[in-house]
């Protein structure tokens, strides 16, 4: 990589303010899936056994610019605190007088878990005036958030604008990896997209028709391209305003002669709970009242025969809510499938996808388990990251 790592700055005494993505699933306050932050430790502990201040910084769920209680960091500075083996002290706010005091409470070694950047409006639109705000904090910017630096936020890459920048470990690793296996792929190379982020995702389906020789959709990005083809989708998970694009992603598929495989079958539920009555429905058949929430087996069994058959395969966003039993099946076939298969190169990405494979306990059968879902889509793709071009060149 042609950016400066934290190996490339002088470390000792200073005060780091070091951007992670902790946005960890959690239910009930509790953090019910830590890849993410044991991915974050050896930079934390790099920086820690260095000399310098660690300030911490994250995002959590998605509140839009205003406080949320249930997304504040608290429970994991709890979870980050066992790991390290070290006390984490843990700010109320992400930046201002009160965050200035606490910082000059820490000694060599010690570190702060500021709050939920995104309760601020100015992080994602990458306000300036927050941006300084972050950078007056500290005297090096680390940015280790792998999995958000296809954002454009100011504590992803306005700060970076005024502070030395440079990459952490996990950063350095990921684009390593990622770059390696997709530098000169091996072939049949498959791209599996699912999950929920459908605004998000749905536009890397252009670029990767141009490298992929399979996609497989599921997740309830499905359901967007089940409607372009004219079927009912009930209550499924729908972009209304993408149906077009959708449309043409499967005609350019034809003339690309990549082989594009949707759900034949789903799961429908008359509820999103576990309580809910549920049925195996043929993708025409999907009745107008229920919501299809994981994929059929049918549809399952012929994406593990695609996986099988491939060289290579990305793998982001699960294909059904695996988080709730019964529509966790087509989630865990494909997971095994990837498990089972030794000759395939296997690449999972993102928060969520990483936390099936870690209940599966299959996460060590894999090649890879990357902490980005959309940033190693858009890596992949051959999108520059703004996280990641904002840092200082070698
Ligand atoms: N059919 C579906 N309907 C609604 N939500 C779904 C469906 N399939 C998967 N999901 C949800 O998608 C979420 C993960 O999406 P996303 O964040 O895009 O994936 P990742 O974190 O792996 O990048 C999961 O919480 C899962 O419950
Ligand atoms: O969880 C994340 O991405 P992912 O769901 O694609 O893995 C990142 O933390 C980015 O979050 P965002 O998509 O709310 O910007
Ligand atoms: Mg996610």
């Amino acid at each position: 990589m042609n950016k400066k790592s934290v190996k490339d700055v002088e470390l000792k005494g200073k005060r780091v303010f070091c951007r992670v993505d902790f946005n960890v699933p959690m239910k009930d306050g509790q953090v019910t899936d830590e890849t993410r932050i044991r991915a974050a430790i050896p930079t934390i502990e790099y920086l820690t056994k260095q000399g310098a201040k660690v300030i911490l910084a994250s995002h959590l769920g998605r509140p839009k610019g205003s406080v949320v209680e249930e997304l504040r960091l608290t429970p994991v500075a709890k979870r980050l605190s066992e790991l390290l083996g070290k006390d984490v002290k843990k700010a109320d706010e992400a930046y201002g007088d009160s965050v200035k005091a606490m910082i000059e409470t820490l000694g060599e070694g010690d570190v702060l878990l500021l709050e939920n950047v995104r309760f601020y409006p100015g992080e994602e639109k990458n306000d300036s005036e927050l941006a300084k705000a972050f950078a007056e904090l500290a005297d090096v910017y680390v940015n280790d958030a792998f999995g958000a630096a296809h954002r454009a936020h100011a504590s992803t890459e306005g700060i970076a604008h005024h502070l030395p920048a440079v990459s952490g470990l996990l950063m350095e690793k990921e684009l390593d990896v990622l770059g390696k296996a997709l530098s000169n792929p091996e072939r049949p190379f498959t791209a599996i997209i699912g999950g929920a982020k459908v605004k998000d995702k749905i536009g890397v389906i252009e670029n990767l028709l141009e490298k992929v020789d399979n996609l497989i959709i599921g997740g309830g990005l499905a359901y967007t391209f089940v409607k372009a083809k004219g079927h009912e989708i009930g209550k499924s998970l729908l972009e209304e305003d993408k149906i077009d694009l959708a449309k043409t992603f499967m005609q350019k598929a034809e003339e690309k002669g990549v082989n594009f495989y949707m759900p034949v079958d789903a799961i429908v539920a008359d509820d999103f709970s576990e309580e809910a009555n549920i049925k195996t429905v043929a993708i025409e058949e999907i009745p107008a009242d229920w919501e299809a929430l994981d994929i059929g087996p049918k549809t399952a069994e012929i994406y593990s025969d695609v996986i099988q058959n491939s060289k290579l395969v990305i793998w982001n966003g699960p294909m059904g809510v695996f988080e709730l039993k019964k529509f966790a099946n087509g989630t865990r076939a494909v997971a095994e499938a990837l498990a089972e298969a030794n000759d395939t190169y296997s690449v999972i990405g993102g928060g969520d996808s990483a936390a099936a494979v870690e209940k599966f306990h299959l996460a060590d059968r894999m090649s890879h388990i990357s902490t980005g879902g959309g940033a190693s889509l858009e890596f992949m793709e051959g999108k520059a990251l703004p996280g990641v071009v904002a840092l200082n060149d070698k």
